[in-house]
């Protein structure tokens, strides 16, 4: 059963086109990423699918309503968290959830606030107001808050962005517990190739308003070939080619090492120290390198998606947090 369907979306902004006839499908309870460069159409995807922004053309049913004829249905049945902060900083975490879950109309409202920011280990702080929260905590806060009204799918563009690692390690354990607890439906966008690999299901990776590429990361990174292992080895006149059928190509390097392409490397690893015993080699040291999701962007638009993101998203993120003072 698909949580989301979405066919021949198009979202132009005057002339512009941001996004371009996309399609896709999103599995209950499934957690599905949009991985892709600043400017690629993620957050406009998201605004769309989140009944923000009308679509220009195409079709996008989010909970079983399309999101054009029915954006009410949709709104009650989906969370969202925002990649730019949407909780009141002059309020406390407690009061910001006591507001939204009114909005809402959420019953057992209490008991909720107290489970949620419990959940994501706020509740000692509950009574803080906001603008003393790191941007961590904030984050959290907006997480517990999407969450209120028990949505069936909770829409994340850029959960992490501009954290520092030991707290986006944090809100990854959050989002796989929702996933894992609640069978819920994620749907994050991201420009960090390890938090779309860490926790989506599927992924799709997006480029200029396009999909360019869709499946598990195992999937994407088959897209670019083989598994690359590097040996060295102990005497000069080792230095030849090996041969097995797992062995889909062998070069020997000018720097003395060799080089073999494999399908997978953790596989063809313990065979090849059964080879190198029955040929008398002595393999002083091995290392392989397996392709990321990196690779496979380059692979397919010939640039990487650090080149446009990381670095300038959080330069952005900090003048967006400077401007709101
Ligand atoms: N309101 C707008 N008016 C005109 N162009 C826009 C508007 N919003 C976004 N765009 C343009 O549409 C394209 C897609 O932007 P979008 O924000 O969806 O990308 P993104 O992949 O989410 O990147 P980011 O992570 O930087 O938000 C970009 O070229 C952007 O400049």
């Amino acid at each position: 059963m698909n949580a989301i369907e979405v066919e021949n979306l198009v979202k132009k902004y005057g002339d512009f086109k941001a996004v371009r006839g996309i399609s896709f499908e999103v599995k209950k309870g499934e957690i599905f990423a949009f991985l892709g460069p600043n400017g690629a159409g993620k957050t406009t995807t998201v605004h769309v699918l989140t009944t923000l922004l009308k679509p220009t053309s195409g079709r996008a049913v989010v909970a079983g309503h399309d999101v054009a004829r029915e954006p009410i249905e949709v709104r009650r049945k989906i969370g969202i968290v925002f990649q730019d902060p949407s909780v009141d900083r002059e309020l406390t975490a407690y009061e910001n959830m006591l507001i939204h879950g009114r909005i809402y109309g959420v019953e057992n409202l209490k008991e909720k606030i107290e489970r949620l920011l419990k959940f994501v280990e706020l509740w000692e702080f509950k009574d803080r107001p906001v603008k003393f929260f790191s941007g961590g905590m904030q984050r959290r806060l907006e997480i517990a808050r999407s969450l209120l009204h028990e949505p069936e799918i909770l829409f994340l563009d850029e959960p992490t962005i501009g954290l520092d690692p030991q707290t986006r390690a944090h809100i990854w354990d959050y989002i796989r517990a929702m996933k894992e607890e609640h069978n819920m439906t994620i749907f994050l966008t991201t420009h960090y190739m390890d938090e779309a690999e860490q926790l989506a299901d599927r992924i799709a990776i997006m480029d200029h308003g396009e999909i360019i590429a869709e499946g598990t990361a195992e999937e994407l990174k088959k897209l670019v070939g083989s598994d690359i292992i590097y040996l060295k080895l102990q005497a000069r006149e080792e230095l030849k080619c090996l041969k097995a059928d797992f062995i889909r190509g062998c070069k020997v390097l000018p720097d003395g090492r060799v080089r073999l392409d494999v399908e997978n490397a953790a596989e063809a690893l313990p065979r090849l120290f059964e080879l190198a015993k029955e040929s008398g080699i002595k393999i002083l040291e091995v290392t392989y390198h397996r392709p990321t999701l990196n690779d496979v962007f380059l692979h397919l638009t010939g640039r990487e998606i650090r080149e446009e993101g990381g670095e300038g998203n959080v330069a952005k993120m900090i003048m967006k947090a400077r401007m709101r003072r």
